[in-house]
């Protein structure tokens, strides 16, 4: 865990809207299912994520590097005690650091198979179960899962990849004005964090205050039969394997009503939910290169749009 002091603020990100909306859905939905971000190098990806938990005293990002040990992730037993003692003596690991909290992995596509498998196993349980010899002990493990991702060197697993909620994609930014934003708020910020963050508390207060709004009022909604209808349909259309993704588009059609202050979900919710939760799941993809933008989906969801719009 690392001081705030020294945090990037969130609201001082430039761009990377669908980026920044992802990471905000997960913590009007803590039970989401985590996000994974995918794109270039040093485009914020790291930085959004130390922002995102900055944004919410209680939260902690806690890091899972890519070499970790299988023991340092999992946790370990004291099988010689356990046998002296006759007790179970458990040291913990970081799925039980990142209970509450975040957890990040850098490069998640670089991840040892088992560890890849222990965090399969938790994001679906809630639940950390080490064994050994015979010895069992387990610990509740309930985390926002975020994955970062450089797809040049390499894809990620399609059982691990099926496990987050939302991916998105991160390019930089392509317009002089914007990449001039970039470098002069990371200069102000390295030139004086407190007063750099002082300049952003309000935005930053003004987010926190949705969010926790977003939390009261997802509470309150409750899809229709016809949205129900328009997700199933969705699901045939874009040829997905299973019902994860029908379940999390509608979560996520949830999540991102309240976060726009309503408790009524209409069709630009369910389209920005589809761009975020639809294309790593797609078996066919449309396209050679991972650019969908609103237009794609909207392009492939078509006359089912028009349909959403009576059915909210
Ligand atoms: N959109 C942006 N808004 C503000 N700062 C940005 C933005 N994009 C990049 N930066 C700055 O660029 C630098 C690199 O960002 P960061 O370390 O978060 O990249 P990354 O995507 O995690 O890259 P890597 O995959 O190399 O770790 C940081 O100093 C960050 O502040």
């Amino acid at each position: 865990m690392e001081g705030k002091a020294d945090v990037y603020p969130f609201a001082a990100i430039v761009g990377q809207d669908l980026m920044r909306k992802g990471l905000l859905l997960n913590l009007v939905n803590r039970k989401l299912g985590g996000i994974l971000i995918r794109g270039e190098k040093g485009t914020a990806k790291s930085t959004a994520v130390r922002a995102l938990a900055d944004l919410m005293p209680e939260l902690s990002v806690v890091n899972l590097p890519v070499h970790a040990t299988e023991d340092r992730v999992v946790g370990t037993l004291d099988i010689e005690h356990a046998i002296r003692e006759g007790e179970k003596k458990f040291e913990p690991g970081l799925l039980a650091k990142a209970h509450g909290h975040i957890l990040y992995v850098d490069e998640i596509n670089l991840l040892d198979d088992a560890i890849v498998d222990a965090l399969l196993d938790a994001a679906a349980m809630g639940v950390n179960t080490v064994e050994r010899e015979g010895v069992s002990y387990s610990h509740p493990s309930r985390f926002i899962l975020i994955g970062t991702m450089n797809p040049e060197e390499g894809e990620l697993r399609p059982q691990l990849l099926d496990r987050f909620a939302l991916s998105v994609e991160v390019n930089g930014e392509r317009d002089v004005e914007s990449r001039m934003e970039v470098i002069r708020r990371r200069l102000a910020f390295e030139a004086d964090p407190a007063e750099f963050r002082r300049r952003y508390e309000s935005q930053q207060q003004e987010l926190r205050e949705r969010i926790e709004r977003a939390r009261q009022l997802i509470e309150q909604i409750k899809p229709s039969e016809e949205l129900l209808k328009w997700t199933a349909a969705v699901g045939i259309r874009l040829k997905v394997d299973g019902h994860r993704s029908d379940i999390m588009l509608m979560k996520t059609a949830m999540a991102m009503a309240a976060f726009q202050g309503r408790t009524q979900i209409v069709a630009d919710d369910m389209v920005e939910a589809a761009m975020m939760v639809m294309p790593h799941r797609m078996r066919k993809r449309p396209f050679e290169e991972g650019a969908y933008d609103h237009e794609t989906i909207r392009e492939l969801l078509g006359d089912l749009l028009s349909e959403v719009t009576h059915a909210s």
